[in-house]
């Protein structure tokens, strides 16, 4: 396959070539009427990912352009860089899956090499342009890169098809996420600006030029005024971390070549606080790779913590920072219980049942893992031969058969006899694809862990590799149309989930192992290698229509919540009717089962609060608000709960 030429020299923003888009009104572009696809070349489709890259990049460098309009421009910058990182997702409508890896690298070079020309200028107005969409569905350049950084992440704890691929990305998409960083080092952390005041009813919208998928504007009932609070729960937070379901892959068998053991430097896991830093010219150089108690504990199970311990697979170095934290970690908050872990009756193996009815917003379960492993850490043991000259499905059985040991070595000699019952008696779905028995259980049963932003310093290790294994988390069967999301709070190392949606008591209770917002057919195939074919209600009454509706939901509702704020609210003429596809939406989401904060549907209260406010529907108005406050004071209870205090570093 051919990997398609970046742009030539002379071709960036900043060499004078004439754009080659369409020129695009900049009043229309500050009010936010003009649409991307009036942006983009007739031609757009056909040409290539870096004609692609470059057509944006010279669009972005129209004319000279100051503040809003540049954060204008910026904004669409970025939002065609999601276009063209969405197309270029695996399985994603126009994805192509084999070409799919290098249009990536090609798309994080020329970012890249973007901000190398200039600019500091760029990244400021993209990221404080209209939106900070966290995904990259649809929002800004903030939105693309963090999109990048979320491939990079999934590729990189996915699937052992994917590793392959991964791990030719990764390396680009770190170096990218480096200088973006650096870049955007002066920059004050938004994390710290939770809240900004507007007046009620003065038609401003809310003063922020921040806005994420998980924000919501909380009105005082007290004061009168409107608030935000940044409500960021399930989804990526500066402070807490989503977990996601591994789909890994399964892997074909195909031989290896004679030498294989020339293509890796067999990682050595030392045992527990034996592997002494190593110093080198007063500096502390990356050693091997360990397997840590966390919290620590002798050996000989004398003295088990009553919260677990989890067996880290890390370097020395990212541990001594986290142990140097006093206190660290922190004890388990207590929680009610309310599930039971038994066999299902419909062939699914063990599942986890509510005990109680259980409301929406409710943390469910608070976990110690068994286990913590990064397969960046092996990944990262394979020679530049290795990635180079082997195929996919090599690099998965080299990763299966490098990694087997390793992770056998922290079970067998380091698990409490206890917790190796326990994960020994965990599904397998993968006896018969070459994993070893070890191996096969973590693919089965690891949730992957973005650390990125959560563990500071891990990603100076494997902050996108790791995984996580756990006792109870690890018995939740899967639904496209789960009842808990759930989070990493590193100051407990625990993993945390809470209701979605109300659960009844004695039902079972599930979380999903796909992205909610892919299709059947995706879906599906994410599935597989867990061996059974999803029959929720989602994917039996699936159609072309929910399907789409699942591949657009977040990006939509978040569209109408932009404009509700900077277009809506200030038109004189505004009536009613701009909400007949909004409620028929959220009426197919409710049906669909995206009724969730993931989905986008907790966007919902505050369009409808925008909208009522301005015709002047006062009951309506008040019924909007109150979900509004509702929904804002529960997500930051969530949000609290999935995110505990900081650590210093
Ligand atoms: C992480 S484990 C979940 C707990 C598992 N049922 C057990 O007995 O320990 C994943 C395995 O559970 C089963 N499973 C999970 N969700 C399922 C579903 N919706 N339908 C059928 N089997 C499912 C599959 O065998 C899958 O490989």
């Amino acid at each position: 396959m051919e990997i398609t030429p970046g742009p030539q020299p002379g071709s960036s923003r900043l060499s004078g070539s004439a754009p080659a888009t369409p020129t695009v009104d900049d009043d229309a572009i500050v009010k936010g009427d003009a649409k991307i696809e009036d942006m983009l070349p007739k031609d757009w489709e056909t040409l290539s990912i870096a004609e692609r890259i470059r057509r944006a990049t010279d669009m972005y460098g129209q004319g000279d352009r100051e503040g809003k309009v540049k954060a204008k421009h910026a904004a669409f910058f970025g939002s065609i860089a999601s276009v063209l990182f969405r197309n270029a997702v695996p399985g994603s409508k126009s994805g192509k899956p084999l070409e799919s890896p290098h249009d990536f690298g090609i798309m994080v070079r020329e970012w890249k090499k973007c901000i190398d020309d200039g600019n500091k200028e760029v990244v400021k107005a993209a990221t404080s342009g209209t939106g900070h969409e966290d995904d990259g569905a649809g929002g800004n350049f903030g939105g693309a890169v963090v999109a990048i950084y979320r491939l990079a992440s999934e590729l990189g704890a996915g699937g052992l098809e994917e590793v392959g691929r991964a791990t030719r990305s990764l390396p680009s998409a770190m170096l990218f996420l480096e200088e973006m960083r650096r870049s955007m080092g002066n920059q004050k952390d938004d994390s710290d600006e939770e809240e900004a005041e507007v007046e009620e009813g003065d038609g401003k919208g809310l003063r922020s030029s921040r806005s994420s998928s998980a924000e919501v504007a909380h009105v005082s009932q007290s004061t009168g005024k409107a608030k935000r609070i940044v409500a960021q729960s399930s989804r990526a937070t500066h402070n807490g971390a989503r977990l996601v379901k591994l789909p890994f892959g399964s892997v074909e068998q195909e031989e290896l070549p004679d030498d294989i053991d020339n293509y890796v430097t067999p990682m050595k896991i030392g045992p527990v606080d034996k592997a002494p830093l190593q110093i080198k010219n007063g500096k502390v150089v990356q050693p091997a790779v360990i397997a840590t108690y966390v919290p620590p504990c002798p050996l000989d199970d004398s003295e088990s913590d009553p919260d677990g311990h989890t067996i880290w697979m890390t370097t020395p170095v990212t541990k001594a920072k986290y142990f140097s934290n006093k206190g660290w970690p922190k004890p388990l908050p207590k929680i009610p219980n309310k599930i039971v872990v038994r066999p299902t009756d419909d062939g699914t193996g063990m599942g986890v049942f509510a005990t109680r009815d259980i409301k929406r917003f409710e943390p469910v379960l608070v976990e110690r893992p068994y286990m913590i492993y990064s397969r960046k850490a092996v990944i990262n043991t394979f020679s530049q031969k290795a990635l180079e000259e082997l195929s996919d499905n090599q690099i998965a059985q080299l990763l299966a058969k490098e990694s087997e040991p390793l992770y056998r070595y922290m079970v067998d000699q380091q698990m409490t006899s206890e917790a190796k019952r326990g994960f020994m008696s965990l599904a397998n779905s993968h006896t018969d694809d070459g994993s070893g028995l070890i191996f096969g259980i973590v693919r089965t049963n690891g949730f992957g862990i973005d650390f990125g932003g959560v563990l500071p310093g891990a990603d100076e290790d494997f902050g996108l590799g790791y995984g996580a294994v756990g006792k109870t988390a690890s018995r939740f069967n899967h639904s496209c149309i789960p009842d808990v999301s759930h989070a990493f709070d590193v100051s407990t190392f625990t993993m945390r989930f809470y209701a979605v949606r109300d659960i009844k008591k004695g039902s079972q209770i599930y979380v999903t192992y796909t992205s909610l917002n892919a299709t059947k057919a995706e879906r599906q195939k994410a599935l597989a290698p867990y061996g059974f074919e999803c029959i929720c209600r989602a994917c039996v009454k699936a159609t072309p229509q929910s399907d789409k509706l699942r591949q657009v939901s977040h990006t939509l509702t978040q569209k109408w919540r932009s404009q509700a704020i900077n277009v809506w609210s200030k038109d004189p003429n505004l009536t009613e009717k701009v909400l007949i596809p909004i409620l028929e939406t959220k009426r197919r989401m409710e049906e669909e089962g995206l009724d969730t904060e993931e989905a986008g549907y907790l966007t919902f209260p505050e369009i409808l609060f925008r909208v009522y406010q301005k015709v002047g529907n006062r009951a309506k108005m008040e019924e909007a608000k109150s979900e509004l406050l509702r929904v804002g004071k529960a997500l930051a209870k969530v949000q609290e709960w999935t995110t505990g205090v900081k650590l210093k570093f």
